[in-house]
């Protein structure tokens, strides 16, 4: 049990100060990935050293690759797709979902045996979507309830590039796709309903693969080898996302969040922020790596509500959960819609993120595919609340905690070091 102790029993705290977010969990993921693919020794800068990043840290270690990991950079020391060999044991995700769909994309194309595992909530989350077209491409999957859920068994070897259309608005789907369009023959081509993250398509570029991006469809040809690159990798900003809603809905304050990347496709939490009333600017913007960075300062704000649905879905899925706390301090009412996926992340976030905020006194309802919430300004009441495990409602819990009255005691807040490990240290070192 982690005690969020609010003692202010009117709340009167407020966040001033300037935090350092940690390097992007999606883009250190891949640099781990692509490093490992290619010829040469890639460099990585300001990796994410959460769970989740370990975890194919580790994945990529057991499949024969060098990976040193020091105290302010990650050398990947690449021997090219032939540099990976089959491992002796499992290749285990932990609590990564794109750790589990990219690595399967990656083992399609290799001439070897390998088994999946995760831990509890990955083995509850849909791996169809990937193991259906990669199968389509010529990879033998198998695994529980015909290669939907881990543990997943994949002998890759020769593909066949497909043009596939995806159901979901994905970037794990996509990549996984992308990756195995690597070693398969012919062209490989994926399109999706919404444009989700675009990480993949640029980190493959930088590490000298030609892709062609048309709106929501890519497509790649294989045989293509990957050179080792430098990549810095700008700061998280789904991490950054607990400090945009935290440093607007608590009164009087005034938060600077340094090299923040601000990827047009990741910058829903902005965009509808804004929409929100929110007081945000971004300073000192830059291109590293292809991939755009900020500093981002945030003052407090009166939100209102809005709507968030759409195209917009994919550009914040990961920060809906904080989007719902921002919405419960909102004048009027806020609806969530087309966010069908949030229930099949690390937990069904429609569910998790209702059941916890109407402990805390909100005033919300579950839809199918999202929720509504009715903004208020009543100060929350402090609960016995529960991440389930879920970092991401871990965090917008103890964000929470800051504006309820009384005591907010949090069910499992280790789960929060999957994406960022010293996220409470950040948060108190900014109460004034
Ligand atoms: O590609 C990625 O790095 C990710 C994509 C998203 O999942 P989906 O693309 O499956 O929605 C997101 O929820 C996840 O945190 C990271
Ligand atoms: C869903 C997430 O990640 P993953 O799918 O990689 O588990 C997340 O970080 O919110």
């Amino acid at each position: 049990m982690s005690k969020m102790n609010n003692s202010h029993s009117n709340h009167k705290v407020s966040l001033v100060g300037e935090v350092t977010i940690p390097g992007d969990k999606s883009i250190s993921h891949r640099a781990i990935m692509f490093g490992s693919l290619a010829t040469g020794v890639t460099k990585v800068t300001n990796f994410l050293l959460g769970e989740d990043c370990l975890s194919t840290i580790d994945c990529f270690r057991k499949l024969g690759v060098h990976i040193d990991v020091q105290k302010d950079e990650v050398l990947v020391y690449g021997n090219g797709i032939e540099g990976l060999k089959e491992s002796e044991s499992v290749l285990d995700v932990g609590n990564s979902g794109t750790t589990a769909r990219l690595l399967m994309g990656i083992i399609s194309g290799l001439p070897f045996h390998s088994v999946i595992i995760g831990d509890e909530s990955i083995g509850k989350r849909p791996m169809k979507r990937v193991t259906k077209p990669l199968k389509m491409m010529g990879s033998q999957i198998d695994g529980r309830d015909d290669a939907t859920y881990t543990p997943i068994s994949i002998r890759g070897g020769q593909l066949k590039g497909i043009s596939y259309e995806s159901p979901v608005s994905s970037a794990q789907v996509k990549s996984s796709i992308l990756l195995a369009g690597l070693f398969a023959d012919g062209t490989t081509i994926v399109s999706e309903p919404e444009k989700s993250r675009d990480h993949t398509e640029r980190m493959l570029k930088a590490f000298g693969c030609e892709l062609d991006v048309s709106g929501n469809t890519v497509s790649i040809t294989g045989g293509q080898q990957l050179k080792a690159t430098n990549v810095t990798v700008p700061g998280d900003i789904s991490s950054a996302a607990f400090f945009l809603v935290a440093g607007s809905i608590i009164p009087n304050s005034e938060i600077l969040l340094k090299n923040v990347g601000v990827n047009p496709t990741r910058i829903g939490i902005l965009t509808v922020l804004d929409r929100m009333g929110a007081d945000i600017t971004l300073e000192n913007e830059k291109v590293v790596n292809g991939e755009p960075i900020a500093d981002l300062r945030v003052k407090s704000a009166k939100l209102k509500g809005t709507i968030i649905g759409g195209e917009e879905i994919p550009t914040c899925i990961d920060e809906l959960p904080i989007l719902a706390l921002a919405a419960s301090q909102a004048e009027g009412e806020t609806i969530i819609k087309d966010a069908e996926e949030l229930r099949v992340k690390e937990t069904d976030r429609i569910q998790t993120v209702v059941t916890e905020l109407t402990k805390l006194g909100v005033s919300i309802e579950a839809t199918k595919d999202g929720m509504i919430i009715q903004g208020s300004n009543k100060a929350l009441n402090g609960a016995n609340v529960a991440s389930h495990g879920d970092h991401r409602m871990g965090m917008m819990l103890s964000v929470a905690s800051l504006l309820a009255d009384g005591e907010t005691f949090i069910e499992n807040t280790e789960c929060i070091a999957v994406s960022f490990p010293n996220f409470k240290e950040q948060l108190q070192e900014l109460l004034k």
